[in-house]
């Protein structure tokens, strides 16, 4: 019978016999050096093609060590990351910016302007800023980006926007560079999609570096990200790590959020060339800053500060409490530029945010016509009396302009004020009376007792219902042979003339002087009226015709009195004070971009933020 050859025993090479030997040898002082000589073989190269490839591994390693002794100067609580987010107009950098923040925060920025302050995460704050597509921003803001977003959109492919932005970025170090692909929606065939994104991707890494991070929005829900692509960019940014760029580390820089014009309006209003004196604040990064030391400002020049200070973290870090995540209240965002930052202290006044709604609706309702309203009278040379008899108003689209001529041709009449009373709200409510609707009223009754007796004047009621028709017919008002309820109804036209006009100045209608001026009208027209009902009465008749016809100048006479009081200096400029005061900011705002753009002035101790022009390298420090 033949043995079943034995399987051989194997060498134990764990367990409390195997230590045990291992000791022993030890003990014996045989090192790894005596195994290899005891078993050359088996540390012998077995392929020259994995020994090639260990080689190189280690090889990396060791270079990658190489790195490691460069000095990071950042602080213990370090300034907010700088996230630029650079792409070619419209492929979604302000909605990324928007979704980026609305994941932080949970806030919603209608409006994106200048750097937007967020924290991130419990050691992580994030300043996000939207590069234009200008060459003079992307030099700027290439040299401050801790980390760039770029935007590339899928469906149109690489533009050249990119390729600029990369190559600016290669002057003063390379800073983390992540692409975001947008208008993936756009493709509706899967294959076409994902040969497109393999594509994009080895045109990326080939430009930035093999294996560069590439993210992908697919789409959009109710004109934002996909809320799960958002928070994964978000997250990724907010645990990334920065190698220290060695140009930003030698150099102390600041990137302006928020700047104050501190020059007096008035000086700048007698002289919009006169130097400025200018507060920038930002988050001092990359190096100590002296006090007296020289500044660089991009596009403007080299300047040296007045005074440097300290002021409170307008957007801290939360306390360092053992805890997974932040809570509600920790998640602040700042943005001044945007209009969002809390109370902030200035040097002159002190900001108080009323939060993103209330600044929302300021913006879209009273802010915008009261910037212009503001901007045209500062930048007035002539006085308002002259302004008011050259201009001319077109009242209706059709409508022929009318000029001081008209005003003062004795046609027209403010109309006047009433109080009324709400009796359910106690509110009082100021309500414009036109003479127009007495007559109206008169009109009203006249017809039902026409129609009753089946006369042919519906049609001019009709008339007297469509204003529109009315509205270009003025001359017929000197016509005397007119029948009443025809002068009536010019008389509505005419009032329906003025309507516009008082709205062409809302702005001054509710001065002390225009009320007052207001009640004294109102009796005034009061009495007027009762005439006017007198000659209503009476239709038909020669005499009363003519009776009205004088009525009817007087009426005008009284518009005169009232027209002519509109552009009278004292009201408007008293108004035009309360909206200087009432919009200082806004003041300032637009002298300061007047002084951007101009580079012929001269400068005394000014420092100013400017996204554009190039940086010498004659200062130490850079003001963007
Ligand atoms: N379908 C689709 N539309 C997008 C996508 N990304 C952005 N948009 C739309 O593109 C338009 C422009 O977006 P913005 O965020 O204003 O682009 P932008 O780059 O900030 O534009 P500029 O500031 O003018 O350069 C908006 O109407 C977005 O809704 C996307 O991925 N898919």
């Amino acid at each position: 019978m033949d043995e079943k050859e034995q399987k051989k025993h194997r060498k134990k090479n764990s367990g409390a016999k195997a230590n045990k030997k291992r000791k022993r040898h030890q003990a014996e002082g045989e090192t790894e050096e005596d195994a290899r000589k005891r078993n050359p073989k088996a540390f012998g190269v077995q392929s020259a093609v994995r020994m090639a490839r260990n080689f190189h591994r280690t090889q990396d390693l060791k270079t990658k060590k190489h790195h490691i002794p460069v000095v990071d100067r950042t602080p213990l609580e370090p300034p907010p990351v700088v996230v630029v987010v650079v792409g070619p107009p419209k492929v979604g950098k302000s909605t990324l910016i928007r979704c980026l923040i609305k994941n932080f925060t949970k806030q919603k920025l209608s409006e994106i302007r200048g750097p937007v302050t967020i924290v991130s995460g419990k050691k992580r704050r994030l300043t996000i800023i939207e590069c234009g597509c200008d060459i003079n921003s992307m030099i700027d803001l290439a040299k401050v980006a801790d980390l760039v977003l770029m935007l590339i959109d899928a469906s149109f492919g690489f533009e050249m926007e990119t390729f600029e932005f990369l190559n600016i970025c290669q002057v003063h170090g390379f800073p983390k560079i992540m692409g975001v692909l947008t208008h993936l929606d756009s493709f509706k065939n899967n294959k076409q999609l994902r040969k497109v994104k393999k594509r994009l991707k080895h045109r990326f890494w080939t430009e930035v570096y093999q294996g560069a991070k590439l993210f992908y929005l697919s789409g959009m829900v109710y004109s934002e990200y996909q809320k799960q692509e958002i928070r994964n960019l978000g997250r990724f940014i907010s645990v990334m790590k920065f190698r220290p760029l060695v140009w930003q580390t030698s150099h102390p820089y600041v990137l302006a959020d928020r700047m104050e014009d501190l020059t007096n309006p008035e000086d700048v209003r007698l002289n919009p060339k006169i130097d400025r004196k200018v507060s920038l604040y930002g988050y001092l990064r990359g190096a100590y800053l002296k006090n007296k030391t020289q500044v660089h400002i991009p596009g403007v020049g080299d300047f040296a500060f007045s005074e440097v200070s300290f002021l409170p973290d307008p957007c801290p870090l939360p306390d360092q409490l053992k805890k997974r995540s932040l809570n509600e209240k920790e998640k602040t965002i700042y943005a001044p530029l945007s209009g969002v930052g809390g109370v902030v202290y200035d040097k002159d006044a002190v900001y108080i945010d009323l939060g993103p709604n209330y600044a929302q609706q300021e913006q879209q309702r009273a802010a915008k016509p009261s910037h212009e309203l503001v901007q045209s009278l500062i930048s007035t040379n002539v006085t308002i009396d002259s302004k008011m008899s050259t201009s001319k108003v077109s009242l209706f689209t059709d409508s022929k302009p009318l000029g001081m001529e008209d005003v003062e041709s004795k046609e027209f009449e403010m109309p006047t004020e009433e109080k009324v009373i709400d009796a359910e709200t106690g509110l009082v409510r100021r309500k414009a009376v036109f003479k127009g609707d007495q007559n109206e009223e008169f009109d009203e009754e006249d017809a039902d007792e026409e129609s009753e007796n089946e006369e042919d004047d519906d049609d001019e009621i009709g008339e007297d219902e469509d204003e529109s028709d009315l509205s270009g017919e003025e001359d017929d008002c000197e016509e005397d042979d007119q029948h009443p309820s025809r002068r009536a109804v010019n008389k509505v036209k005419a009032d329906e003339h003025l309507k516009p006009n008082s709205s062409e100045m809302p702005a001054f209608a509710d001065s002390d002087d225009d009320l007052e001026h207001s009640e004294d009208e109102a009796a005034e027209e009061e009495e007027d009226s009762d005439g006017n009902d007198e000659s209503e009465e009476d239709t038909g008749d020669e005499e009363e015709l003519l009776r009205e016809d004088e009525d009817f100048m007087e009426d005008s006479d009284a518009s005169e009195d009232t027209t002519g009081e509109l552009p009278s200096v004292p009201r408007i400029s008293s108004k035009a004070d309360h909206c200087q005061k009432k919009c200082f900011p806004l003041i300032k705002c637009s002298c300061s971009f007047y002084l951007s753009v101009s580079k012929t002035i001269t400068y005394d101790e000014m420092v100013y933020p400017h996204v554009g022009g190039s940086f010498q390298q004659e200062s130490d420090t850079l003001v963007v």
